[in-house]
């Protein structure tokens, strides 16, 4: 997948032509409502493994807060900073040792699950206090399984984030951002090849482009309500000003230069669940430290001055 760490593990991600290759996860249990896949949705059984700044790890951040599953999955924060040992529990803002299993490192939770794991120790996994293993690092499926497995826990007026008549148009949108703008920033930023960087930029920026004009008519991305949709845009857009600008070079354009997808991210961002889950401080550190290869100094940029609570005035589309 993902994110890098050290020199020594940026060859595995770069493909022949300087482009970023994501790694598969392959740790793939699935949860499910009525047992079948050895994983019941049971409250108390799951912990869920993230790190604020990672987008994909974001997601399964908000859902949970949305859906109003903090009682039923607990949830615990690594240190942003990553090293070539991987994500590691520490104390700090934020975040600290590990309730559950006293790790020191998330590599002990892949290791005791598959001790022949020779993949990348990704966050965010889902790990199942009964059987001692993760159930999950496949990203996707862990906000899917909370909307649509964990039904019984979810609190009273939760939202219907993947709504059965409008699945197959969010799994079409996600499909798109996923590859031109979730990931398409990483293909920007961990390119090792210009031809290969201005590529994904170009991709990047067509598609932002695109969500502009979408977003200008619509309030939402699709439908007329929130969506497991809107979470995936979000979590990039909300690091997009704060660091991809920069560190992943996505400078085209700034997310405040358009002023659709701006009041759309704020128009989320002002609403409980979202705002309150972006750690301005993990995100920044996360980026500009761990990526030494991109950043050598590890200096972490003061700005950008960004006010999120700028009023959206998106009310009228929706
Ligand atoms: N597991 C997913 C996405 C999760 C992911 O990449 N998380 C990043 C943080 S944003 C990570 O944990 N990276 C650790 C690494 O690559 O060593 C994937 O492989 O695409």
């Amino acid at each position: 997948m993902s994110d890098l760490t050290s020199k020594a593990q940026f060859p595995a991600e770069a493909g022949k032509d300087g482009g970023f290759v994501r790694q598969p996860y392959n740790i793939r249990g699935r949860i499910t409502a009525d047992g079948s896949s050895g994983f019941p949705a049971e409250a108390g059984r799951y912990h869920l493994y993230v790190c604020y700044a990672c987008p994909w790890a974001h997601r399964a951040i908000i859902v949970r807060k949305l859906l109003g599953l903090e009682d039923v999955i607990s949830m615990s924060a690594v240190d942003p900073i990553r090293d070539e040992r991987g994500w590691a529990f520490r104390e700090g803002n934020g975040h600290g040792p590990d309730p559950v299993n006293g790790f020191q490192f998330l590599s002990e939770a892949y290791l005791q699950t598959d001790p022949t794991f020779t993949g990348r120790y990704t966050v965010p996994v889902l790990w199942d206090r009964v059987t001692g293993k993760l159930v999950t690092n496949n990203y996707p499926d862990i906000t899917i399984d909370m909307e649509t497995q964990f039904g019984a826990f979810h609190k009273p007026g939760a939202p219907d984030l993947y709504p059965q008549a409008l699945r197959s148009e969010i799994d079409e949108i996600n499909e798109i951002v996923y590859r031109d703008v979730n990931n398409g920033v990483y293909r920007a930023g961990f390119a090792t090849a210009q031809e290969a960087y201005e590529a994904a930029v170009d991709q990047l920026f067509t598609r932002l482009d695109w969500l502009e004009d979408r977003l200008s008519r619509q309030r939402y991305l699709v439908g007329d309500q929130l969506t497991e949709a809107d979470i995936r845009l979000f979590t990039t857009l909300v690091r997009f000003d704060m660091v991809y600008v920069g560190h992943f070079k996505c400078n085209l354009r700034r997310l405040v230069d358009y002023p659709s997808l701006w009041a759309y991210a704020r128009d989320l961002y002002q609403r409980p669940g979202f705002g309150e889950t972006v750690n301005e401080d993990h995100i920044k550190r996360h980026y500009y430290m761990t990526h030494d290869q991109i950043n050598p100094t590890r200096i972490v940029p003061k700005g950008p001055v960004i006010d999120w609570t700028e009023p959206h005035g998106r009310e009228a589309l929706g």
